[in-house]
């Protein structure tokens, strides 16, 4: 009998092996799904590779796009996350992705894959939230979709935005000598995350559980309730700074700052005592033993701002307040290194929440 080779992506399923996921890593699967599509519509002025994709909106004018899908189980544990929160988060995440661009956030469309054991109740709290943060951020909600899910809770967000277009901010604009610049403090969130997990474990079959947070309530509000930079981007604006890339801290700083080198062909000296890390996130680090450094490159979910801007732009920078400078752009054959107080470098890799899994 004839062989059927059948071939996908060229690779022959007849001859080989299915290549399991995890050989290419979550960046390499994306790359691997889409690089064989290209762009055919002239509005489409930026599609898959950056925060958000750009699409035309008129001469000056381009609307900005961006989607992420929260799985429980794997983005939230439904034994500690309030739906409340849940509902604020997920509108967070897909937003910032909008501010990461230098957009204004307008739209969003919310899915749901909703499970038998959710109630109304709970779903109401979910939208408490989602409405809260509309109103915060300004925007409005004006669609989705609605599903029985077989499986757990899914929330799928779909955020819209708009921005001059000679203002959009890309990952690939950085230059030699800018300046690598932060928002806020990182590695909160992940210290808020092993916080509750911790709590789980120990409290594991207990009747009444009162879980111990005392003192570590920063933590748990930058895990549970983190916050989209929107207040940045206008200040941006009102400073008339136009950084010359940008990204939004979501998978850790070393991952994200090797985004930055990689779509702008540079690489990078961060210097570890300029790293603002939170008193908190410091003090829970020790107590469980972990290194908050390693929390602030590659625990995740901080959803504060990485930017680079011209090194004369420097002192317009600190006057805007909430920004630390934390290194600057070197060339692209020189790699992407973290300097220790004593000197010595050590070379970034990223080590994100998605590369470990
Ligand atoms: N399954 C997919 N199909 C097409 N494009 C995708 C897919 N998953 C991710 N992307 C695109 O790949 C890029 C990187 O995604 P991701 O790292 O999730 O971005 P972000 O962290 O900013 O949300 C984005 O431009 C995103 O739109
Ligand atoms: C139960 C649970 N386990 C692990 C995590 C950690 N975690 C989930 S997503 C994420 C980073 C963001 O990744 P992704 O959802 O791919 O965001 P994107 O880069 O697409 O914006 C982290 C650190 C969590 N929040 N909850
Ligand atoms: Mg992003």
């Amino acid at each position: 009998m004839r062989e059927v080779h059948t071939t996908v992506n060229n690779i022959p399923m007849a001859d080989k092996k299915p290549t399991e996921i995890a050989s290419l890593g979550e960046f390499g699967l994306i790359d691997h799904l889409t690089d064989s599509f290209s762009v055919r519509n002239a509005s489409t002025l930026r599609g898959v590779g950056d925060d958000a994709a750009v699409i035309a909106a008129g001469a000056d004018e381009v609307t900005l796009c961006t989607t992420d899908l929260l799985l429980e189980g794997v983005d939230f544990d439904l034994t500690y996350f309030p739906l409340k929160h849940l509902g604020y988060k997920a509108v967070v995440v897909a937003v910032s992705d909008l501010l990461a661009m230098n957009g204004r956030p307008e739209q969003l469309l919310v899915s749901l894959g909703v499970s038998s054991k959710i109630s109304v109740e709970a779903l109401d709290d979910l939208y408490a939230g989602i409405r809260f943060a509309c109103e915060e951020m300004e925007v409005d909600l004006v669609g989705g979709d609605t599903k029985a899910s077989v499986t757990g809770l899914a929330i799928h967000v779909t955020a819209l935005g708009r921005a001059r277009k000679e203002e959009v901010v890309y990952r690939g604009g950085a230059k030699l000598h800018d300046l690598i610049c932060i928002t806020g403090n990182l590695g909160a969130a992940y210290m808020g995350l092993q916080l509750l997990e911790r709590e789980k474990r120990v409290l594991r079959g207990v009747k009444d559980p009162e879980p111990e947070f005392k003192g570590n309530e920063y933590l748990l509000q930058r895990y549970l309730k983190p916050a989209a930079r929107k207040d940045i981007v206008e200040l941006l604006a009102e400073e008339k700074i136009v950084p010359t890339s940008m990204i939004d801290l979501s998978d850790g700083l070393a991952s994200d700052l090797l985004q930055i080198c990689k779509a702008s062909k540079c690489g990078a000296r961060i210097y570890l005592d300029r790293i603002p890390i939170a008193r908190q996130t410091t003090a829970f680090a020790e107590e469980i033993h972990t290194d908050p450094v390693v929390a602030a490159l590659n625990g995740g979910e901080d959803y504060e701002l990485l930017f680079t801007v011209p090194l004369a732009l420097q002192e317009r920078v600190m006057r805007m307040g909430g920004v630390d400078v934390i290194g600057h752009i070197t060339a692209e054959n020189t790699g992407a290194y973290l300097v220790t107080p004593d000197g010595g470098e050590i070379r970034l890799k990223a080590q994100g929440f998605r590369d470990k899994e």
